[in-house]
C-alpha cells in the first residue's frame, strides 16, 4: 500500500529556541480514519545553552512546556514538549523521533523538521557532532536496527539528499545536478526530477553519503553564526518492504509497503539588522524568510484541510 504524504505544522513564530516540529505517521489508522492532522503533529522545543550575558538579557523564560515573557507572563506559547538546555540530542530523539522511524519501517510516512531562528541549534540537533550524534545519524542507525527485527519482510532502502538554496533545488549527492525541477504525475505524485537515489544497505554507507552531501551544502558566515546554513536540506529515505512469504499468487494488499522518512534541517529565520547581512547574504536571507513563511502557511492549510473536509 502506498502511503500518503505527511503533514506537519511549522509555526513561523520566533523564539530563542529551536523548535523541532515532528509529523507522526501519515498513513491514517483504519480505526480512526478521520483523526485530524493536527493530532498527528507535535512541536518540540529544544533550548540551547546561551552565554551567561545572553541568558541574562533574554526576555523569555521556560516554564513547564511553555515559553513566556518574563516581564509579561500572560504572553506565553505552549508546545507539546520543551527540553531544557541540559538535555541531550538522544533525549530529543527518543521522545519524539524514534517512533516515527519505527513507523516508517512499518510503512508509514514521517517527517521531522528542525525550525528556528539562525544560531538556535538546528544543525547541531539534526546533524550533531562526533561527541553528540544528531537526529539524522541516530535515526539511520535505528532504522537499520529496526529493519533487522522484521525477519518476515525483505527491505530495499534508498536515500537522497537535496538542498533548497535561493529557491533552487540542488542534489547534494551529485553536486553537478543543480536547479532541479519539481514535477507531478499519477504514478509518483510530486517528485524532484533528476534527483539521484542511492540504494543503501547499512548506516555507515548512508552516513558517508550524508557527509559527502554536507560538504556541498551552502554555508555562510553571518554576525550571528560563523557556520550559518544558507539552504534548507531534505534528507530522505524511501523504505520499501515485501512480505517474504508472499509468493505473488496471494492477493494481499499489504504485501508491498513503501514509506518515506524525511529529516529536514531548515535554514534559520533571521533579521537582516542582527545578522549583518548584505549583498549575497541579504539575498539568501530574504529567500530563507520568505520560504519559511510559505512553509508555515502550507502546513497550516494542510492541517486545517482535514477538518474542512470532515
Ligand atoms: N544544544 C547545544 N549545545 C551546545 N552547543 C550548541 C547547542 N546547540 C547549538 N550549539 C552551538 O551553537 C552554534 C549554532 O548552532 P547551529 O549552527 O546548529 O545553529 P542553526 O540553528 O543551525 O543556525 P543557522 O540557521 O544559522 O544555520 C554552533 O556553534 C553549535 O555548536
Amino acid at each position: 500500500t502506498k502511503s500518503k504524504a505527511p503533514a506537519a505544522l511549522a509555526s513561523s513564530r520566533q523564539n530563542p529556541q529551536s523548535a523541532t516540529p515532528t509529523a507522526a505517521p501519515a498513513r491514517r489508522s483504519p480505526l480512526d480514519p478521520r483523526r485530524p492532522a493536527m493530532d498527528r503533529i507535535h512541536v518540540t522545543v529544544r533550548a540551547r545553552p546561551l552565554p551567561p550575558e545572553d541568558a541574562q538579557s533574554s526576555p523569555w523564560r521556560i516554564s513547564g512546556n511553555a515559553v513566556a515573557l518574563t516581564a509579561q507572563p500572560s504572553i506565553r506559547f505552549e508546545f507539546d514538549r520543551i527540553f531544557g538546555e541540559d538535555c541531550h540530542t538522544a533525549d530529543v530523539y527518543g521522545a519524539r523521533t524514534k517512533h516515527i522511524v519505527d513507523s516508517a519501517v512499518q510503512g508509514f510516512n514521517g517527517t521531522v523538521f528542525a525550525y528556528g531562528q539562525t544560531n538556535s541549534g538546528k544543525t547541531y540537533t539534526m546533524r550533531g557532532s562526533a561527541n553528540e550524534p544528531g537526529i539524522i545519524p541516530l535515526a539511520v542507525h535505528d532504522l537499520f536496527r529496526t529493519i533487522q527485527q522484521h525477519m518476515d519482510r525483505e527491505f530495499l532502502v534508498r536515500m537522497s539528499y537535496m538542498e533548497i538554496y535561493n529557491e533552487e533545488i540542488n542534489d547534494l549527492l551529485v553536486p553537478e545536478h543543480r536547479k532541479l525541477q519539481i514535477h507531478e504525475n499519477y504514478e509518483r505524485g510530486i517528485y524532484v526530477a533528476g534527483l539521484s537515489e542511492e540504494i543503501v544497505t547499512c548506516p555507515e554507507q548512508v552516513l558517508k553519503f550524508v557527509s559527502f552531501g554536507e560538504s556541498h551544502r551552502h554555508i555562510g558566515e553571518t554576525n550571528m553564526n560563523v557556520y550559518s546554513s544558507r539552504s534548507h536540506t531534505i534528507f530522505r529515505m524511501v523504505i520499501e518492504s515485501r512480505d517474504k512469504a508472499d509468493d505473488s499468487d496471494t492477493d494481499s494488499c499489504d504485501a508491498v509497503r513503501v514509506s518515506v522518512l524525511n529529516l529536514v534541517d531548515l535554514a534559520g529565520s533571521e533579521r537582516a539588522a542582527k545578522t549583518g547581512a548584505e549583498g549575497v547574504r541579504l539575498k539568501e536571507g530574504s529567500h530563507i524568510n520568505k520560504s519559511l513563511m510559505t512553509l508555515g502557511t502550507v502546513i497550516k492549510k494542510l492541517s486545517e484541510g482535514i477538518k474542512g473536509q470532515g
